[in-house]
């Protein structure tokens, strides 16, 4: 039984009295533990897809299964980072993330191993140095370090990343991917990450999951990355498995999927 399964799920969006069929068969099981990305041209339903596995959006048909258990609503054994860091103002970083911890763990742990508990998660992200600042004191990278801290405090079974790293800057972007590569390789995180950047996908991933254009997108090719971990960037460079990897998602993209827009 696989671990995540999205089943024969289709959506259709209602507006100003047409509706628009978003998805269709949408189709994909995923192990314990895998690195998953989408990857797809702008609007045709990475974002979507995802927030029918958070809960945040019913499907029209199909449904998602978690350890064969059907998903009906967010929970936190699924956790959502997405690009805009979306941390309280007004809280502190160790605020925002207790926040989430108290949610999950009140009752289950101690005032103190509760507060041990968000420390450690800051520590993971290298963020405790930072702990008493606010949101408007720290960096971009930094505050999507800490939604990252936030997320994996809850210990969800599934880490959802929507453009995690989207709105950083290149050298910021490189080092908070090997940060998630580190975690995921010490916790061994199931994740769905969804990104525009092909590189990024083929670095991060065990699998790249290609979708078609929309409307009515579904999964067009499943890509798993035969590549050891860890993995360390620069080593790729001129790596065959790597570079045939890469080469397979632009083919997908640019020649047989290109976006609408290009292909006029
Ligand atoms: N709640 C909604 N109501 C109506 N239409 C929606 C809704 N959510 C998404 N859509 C439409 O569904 C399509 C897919 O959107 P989605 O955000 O999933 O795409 P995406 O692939 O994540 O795009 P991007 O890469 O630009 O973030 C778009 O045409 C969007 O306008």
């Amino acid at each position: 039984m696989a671990y995540l399964k999205i089943d024969h799920v289709g959506i259709a969006f209602q507006r100003a009295g047409a509706s628009t069929e978003v998805l269709r068969d949408v189709n994909l099981s995923i192990d314990k533990g895998e690195y998953v990305s989408i990857i797809g041209h702008s609007g045709c339903g990475k974002s979507t897809v995802l927030n029918i596995v958070a809960g945040l959006l019913e499907p029209s048909q199909g449904g998602v299964l978690l350890e064969g258990r059907a998903v009906s609503g967010p929970g936190p054994d699924r956790a959502v980072v997405f690009q805009n860091h979306s941390l309280l103002p007004w809280l502190t970083v160790r605020e925002n993330v207790e926040l989430a911890v108290n949610k999950v763990f009140r009752g289950k742990k101690s005032k103190a191993e509760r507060r041990d508990w968000t420390r450690h998660n800051l520590e993971l992200v290298h963020m405790a140095h930072a702990e008493n600042k606010r949101p408007h004191e720290i960096s971009g990278g930094m505050k999507q370090r800490v939604g990252i801290a936030r997320a994996l405090a809850m210990e969800p079974k599934i880490l959802l990343l929507d453009e995690p790293f989207g709105a950083l800057d290149a050298l910021t972007r490189a080092h908070l991917q090997d940060q998630v590569m580190e975690i995921h390789g010490r916790l061994g995180n199931t994740i769905i990450m969804i990104t525009h950047d092909v590189d990024e996908a083929v670095l991060l991933s065990d699998r790249i999951v290609m979708m078609t254009n929309g409307p009515a997108a579904t999964i067009g090719e499943d890509l798993r990355v035969d590549l050891e971990r860890p993995r360390r960037r620069l080593e790729l460079v001129g790596n065959p498995t790597y570079n045939d990897a890469r080469a397979a998602v632009l083919e997908f993209l640019y020649a047989r999927h290109r976006a609408p827009t290009l292909a006029a």
